[in-house]
């Protein structure tokens, strides 16, 4: 499995919460301006609606005013419903399709004949977009609806739009099947067949509404590109904004990956997802060089490569996960071995007991295990040297295992905190000598000339030796010279696979090579 670098995790992470965040600010900008569109069209409807009801429901009224002539009366009547009015500018008597008066200008000299209306609505009314009109002296760009005999003027700017920021607008009428711009920029509005239709693209933003009870509808459009001229101030905080968010998920990530790739974060993996496995190296007879049994050593693999026993059995004990890592590789080993139906009734296997362990009396489970019941060789348990041997209890927890049929080596002897003067304490079979003390033997130090003293002193408390670290057949004769029964070192194997074992172990207690057995 190819694993992805850190570098790459980190700069990814960072560079997509980076994209992330300008676009949610680009989701963000985008519905607003939807929201700002649907707005802005609403609130023209509502006004036009407005606009058109009032003067239709003016132009109702006046018709039932019973005006039929020019005369002051009839003035007055028209100018009261100016007033009235909150958009009416001027009221119209029409007389054979002719203007004739107006509340403003009063009696005209001369009749006026209409043009052409914008659009006929469907409701019964014509209406004139943009007229230039003079109101009391003043030009005025106006509006004029007709209904019967009368028109009413309304401003122009009474229709056009209230506040469309950014858009470009296009008011129509859509009474017939041919639209008819009333008003804006030509060309915004589409003609969809549907009364309220949007659209967003990677150009333009769209939004069209249509009036549901009048014949009108008001398009807008947004160009993407107005957002980077008038919205800079905010895509610039935004993109400011989305770095720094960009570094902080790189910085999060590293985090992350550091943690995830830290030896306590693989180990805890390790023991769910089985990276760990065991080998076992063999513990030979040093006289006969016959292997009699093995020690189980546990290895780790995961994706992200090798840890070694130094770097995880402290880490192991750290996190309190002595006990169910032990029992994974006694429950491994001992089913592998005894598979393996190699095994006999000697065969000595032996497996390295965290102190931890040993003071809580986690060992005394192990007689109830399947593996260990089934096991027909015998099973030892290396007792690792930081042990404070004196402690009561961790003594009687030891003689336990013993009563139970367990072997008790006490390993590293001489590094730590054990000694001579408490082996009697214990009715343990087995005394490891420390390889240190192995390896120094060739230059004669101070240090290898306990190695007699340990000997003697095993001996005298019932105790079998076994030499770990012999890398050499001087090694070999000397602790075999010194009455050293059993030894373990590279001279007679590396740690190794549980089939290689096997083999070496048959290999070497075949009746008739027994005694004269092969390097492994
Ligand atoms: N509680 C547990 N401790 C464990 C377990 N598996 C290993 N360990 C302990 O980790 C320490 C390092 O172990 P490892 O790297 O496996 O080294 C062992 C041998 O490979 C090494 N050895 C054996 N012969 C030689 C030799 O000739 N030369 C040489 N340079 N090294 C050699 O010695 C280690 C065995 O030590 P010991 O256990 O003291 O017999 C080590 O302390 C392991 O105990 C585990 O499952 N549980």
């Amino acid at each position: 499995m190819r694993i992805i670098s850190h570098r790459t995790v980190v700069i990814c992470s960072g560079l997509f919460a980076c994209t992330l965040m300008v676009y949610l600010a680009l989701m963000v900008l985008s519905s607003d301006i939807q929201e700002s569109q649907r707005r802005y069209a609403h609130n023209t409807i509502t006004l036009n609606q407005t606009v058109i009801y009032d003067s239709l429901q003016a132009l109702d009224d006046l018709e039932k005013l019973d005006i039929n002539d020019c005369s002051e009366t009839s003035l007055t009547k028209m100018r009261q419903t100016v007033y009235l009015s909150s958009f009416i500018r001027d009221v119209g008597l029409l007389q054979n399709d002719l203007l004739v008066c107006t509340s403003v200008g009063g009696v005209l000299a001369e009749p006026v004949t209409l043009d052409k209306p914008s659009f006929t609505s469907a409701l019964g009314y014509d209406i004139w977009l943009n007229q230039q009109l003079v109101i009391f002296d003043f030009l005025h760009s106006g509006v004029v609806i007709r209904r019967g005999n009368f028109n009413v003027v309304i401003d122009s700017s009474t229709f056009a739009p209230l506040e469309y920021g950014d858009n470009q607008w296009e008011l129509v009428s859509n009474r017939t099947s041919k639209d008819v711009h009333l008003a804006g920029t030509q060309g915004i509005y589409k003609d969809t067949n549907s009364p309220i239709y949007e659209e967003v693209t990677d150009n333009y933003h769209y939004f069209h509404r249509c009036s549901e009870n009048f014949d009108f509808c008001i398009a807008l459009s947004l160009y993407n590109y107005t957002l980077f001229k008038n919205k800079t101030w905010f895509l610039v905080i935004s993109i400011l904004f989305s770095l720094a968010f960009g570094v902080l998920a790189s910085i999060f990530s590293e985090t992350l990956f550091k943690r995830h790739n830290s030896n306590s974060s693989r180990i805890r993996r390790g023991l769910r997802k089985q990276y760990f496995y065991y080998q076992i190296q063999p513990l030979v007879d040093l006289k006969t060089k016959r292997v009699i049994g093995g020690e189980v050593l546990a290895r780790f693999k995961d994706p992200l490569g090798e840890l070694y026993p130094d770097q995880f059995i402290h880490e192991i004990s750290a996190l309190k996960l002595s006990w169910p890592f032990t029992l994974l590789m006694i429950k491994n080993a001992l089913s592998d071995l005894q598979a393996s139906g190699a095994i006999q009734k000697d065969c000595k296997i032996s497996f390295n007991i965290f102190p931890n362990d040993v003071e809580n009396n986690n060992i005394s489970e192990l007689k109830h295990l399947p593996e260990v019941k089934n096991f027909s060789g015998n099973i030892t348990l290396e007792i690792t040297e930081d042990l404070k041997l004196d402690s009561l209890v961790a003594i009687e927890n030891i003689n336990n295992v013993i009563k139970q049929g367990f072997e008790v080596a006490i390993d590293d002897f001489g590094t730590g905190y054990s000694n001579l003067a408490q082996l009697k304490s214990f009715r343990c079979q087995y005394l490891k000598i420390d390889k240190s003390f192995v390896f120094d033997l060739e230059a004669g130090s101070i240090r290898s000339s306990l190695v007699p003293h340990m000997v003697d002193i095993a001996h005298k408390s019932d105790l079998k030796v076994i030499a770990e670290g012999i890398e050499n057949i001087m090694q070999s004769k000397v602790l075999e010279d010194l009455g050293v029964e059993y030894g373990q070192g590279w001279m007679f194997g590396k740690p190794m696979s549980v089939e290689k074992f096997i083999e070496a172990y048959q290999r070497t207690n075949k009746p008739d090579e027994g005694s004269s057995p092969k390097p492994l």
